[in-house]
């Protein structure tokens, strides 16, 4: 018996494990409420179970998959699924290798592959059609179920590179499920986030194993998994997603009025440099500024109406105090500017603020150019300090670098510098199952530059960067529910950049700079005249 491989629907696959049985259920009791529910693809994996028993369990769970038309995979155990004519196998990088598990078991059966590296992928693509059917991508996220210390969890950019790879060797064929630690509050934005950057290819499921094998109620737990998949919506921020390129003066007028009016709450976890600046430019901004590592006072902080989380890393602060930050603001679909300050300077801040992107969505990333190019892997050299550093880039380098960041993160990102880029990788916030999403690719998402000429006290004067991530979170934080979060990040850039060329003809030197910077932003935003403000915005092609 011969289950079509074009049947095969990888969107909710169960993956087996007795040893997190609750109190009165069983393995069948467990799969069945699975199938019932919603799963679509069962995955026997019994690491330490005798074959006797093993083939005993894999016959009636194989029952049970067949009067639910599911196909059966049995993981590791080529012999196991021989015996019982197992619908295919899953088999991991230290078993048997596949051209041999081919060999034994035939073109007809399902073959997948545990894959964590792009070469993984490069392999199965010379191996061609009639090799692996699907992969199964991860770890993605800290898992207690495959305990693999060698393997760091790879988050959802590292399934993204595994999804380019893919395309780039064009394995077409080649399904994909994502695997390890996911779960109801990260499975929504590992679907909207992992999209290859060609826009062609998302994942075609989830793999779950505790949600389901160690819950008391199965059936209830695989139906609210079975939600999320076929919702499709990842809403992360109560904004309008849309945006027009050729953003007028009246939408900025009306962005900074909604901002005016709401007052939002900026809640700053921020570095020590910028911490008093960032405070007075929230409140040049007509908003309220909240300093507050606090783990215990982030939920209520985050429940203040239009509150926003401004997060820096420019001191490294711990990392699971900012993780609970994320949390709640994720939860209460606040928004979060992320500010990865030397991004990859340090190990250290390479380590933290990679663990922050794998952990939350942000509704933008802004950073200098020598941060952005490092994000988006396009700095071969690292970053030296939090500064871009001196040598010029090319603005064609810088476009794609903030396009391949706004992408790859599905958030309005920000590059900084004599030329400000903002790419919007938000799209319709919605995402997909199976390939051929059908979206734009990286390298079409809308992407703006604003420039006001050179102002050389911008970068001679400690968090002017900072406090543009200040700027940027009291205007998208002051929105009304239907304000355009891509027009007020505009908003804000054209904002900053003006009121620093304002600023600089006022002053006589950096030292008054950051007070006349103050004074302009004050000045400009309680005004309202954007078409009075210098800088200008152009659509990058
Ligand atoms: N040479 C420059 N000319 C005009 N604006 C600049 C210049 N350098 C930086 N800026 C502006 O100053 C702010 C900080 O930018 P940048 O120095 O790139 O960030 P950081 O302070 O994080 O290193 C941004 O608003 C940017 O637009
Ligand atoms: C000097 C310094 N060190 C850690 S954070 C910081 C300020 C960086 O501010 P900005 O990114 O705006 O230049
Ligand atoms: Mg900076």
């Amino acid at each position: 018996m011969v289950f079509p491989k074009d049947k095969v629907d990888y969107s909710l696959y169960l993956v087996t494990d007795s040893t997190m049985l609750p109190e009165g259920t069983t393995l069948y009791s467990q799969v069945e409420a699975g199938l019932k529910n919603g799963v679509t693809l069962v995955q026997l994996r019994e690491k330490d179970t005798d074959t006797k028993i093993f083939i005993e369990e894999a016959i009636a769970v194989q029952k049970l998959c067949k009067a639910y038309d599911v196909p059966l995979i049995i993981n590791d155990r080529i012999d196991v699924a021989l015996a019982i004519d197992a619908d295919g196998v899953h088999v991991g990088q230290s078993d048997m290798p596949i051209p041999m598990v081919r060999q034994l078991l035939g073109p007809d059966k399902i073959v997948g592959w545990s894959v964590g590296k792009t070469s993984e992928v490069e392999t199965l693509a010379q191996w061609g059609t009639d090799m692996v059917d699907y992969i199964g991508i991860g770890m993605v996220f800290p898992t207690e179920t495959k305990k693999n210390p060698r393997k760091s969890p790879m988050g959802p950019t590292g399934v993204i590179d595994i999804l380019n790879a893919l395309e780039t060797t064009q394995a077409t064929w080649c399904r994909t499920v994502a695997i390890g630690g996911l779960h109801p509050n990260n499975i929504p934005r590992v679907l909207y986030q992992c999209v290859s950057h060609n826009g062609k290819r998302a994942l075609d499921g989830i793999s779950v194993v505790s949600d389901i094998m160690a819950s008391d109620d199965a059936g209830a737990s695989t139906k609210i998994l079975r939600g999320l998949l076929d919702y499709s919506k990842f809403e992360y921020i109560p904004l309008d997603f849309s945006h027009q390129e050729n953003i007028t003066s009246k939408d900025i007028k009306d962005t900074l009025s909604q901002v005016q009016k709401n007052h939002p709450l900026v809640q700053h976890m921020t570095n020590k440099v910028h911490q008093n600046f960032g405070a007075n430019v929230t409140l040049a901004l007509g908003s309220s500024p909240i300093m507050s590592e606090v783990p215990s006072e982030v939920d209520e902080l985050a429940s203040v109406p239009n509150a926003a989380l401004l997060l820096n890393t420019g001191s490294v602060a711990p990392v699971e105090a900012l993780k609970e930050a994320v949390r709640a603001y994720n939860e209460r679909k606040r928004p979060i500017i992320f500010d990865p300050v030397g991004y990859s300077a340090t190990q250290t801040r390479l380590t933290l603020n990679n663990t922050l992107l794998q952990y939350g969505q942000y509704t933008c990333i802004k950073g200098n150019s020598g941060e952005i190019l490092s994000l988006a892997k396009l700095n071969q050299g690292k970053m030296r300090g939090v500064d871009a550093g001196d040598d010029k880039v090319d603005k064609a380098l810088l476009a794609r670098a903030t396009r391949l960041v706004a992408f790859t993160y599905k958030t309005i990102a920000v590059c900084t510098g004599e030329y400000d880029f903002i790419a919007d990788g938000t799209m319709s916030s919605s995402y997909r199952l199976g390939h051929g999403v059908g979206e734009l690719s990286a390298n079409d998402i809308p992407c703006v530059m604003i420039e006001d000429g050179p102002i050389p006290l911008m970068e001679k004067i400690t968090a002017s960067g900072c406090s543009l991530g200040t700027a940027i979170a009291a205007l998208v934080g002051g929105l009304s529910p239907n304000g355009i979060a891509f027009n007020a990040v505009v908003s804000a850039v054209l904002l900053y950049k003006s009121a620093g060329k304002l600023a600089s003809l006022n002053c006589r030197g950096s030292g008054s700079f950051h007070v006349h910077l103050i004074d302009a932003l004050d000045q400009l935003f309680t005004t309202n005249d954007p078409s009075s403000w210098t800088a200008k915005v152009e659509i990058v092609t």
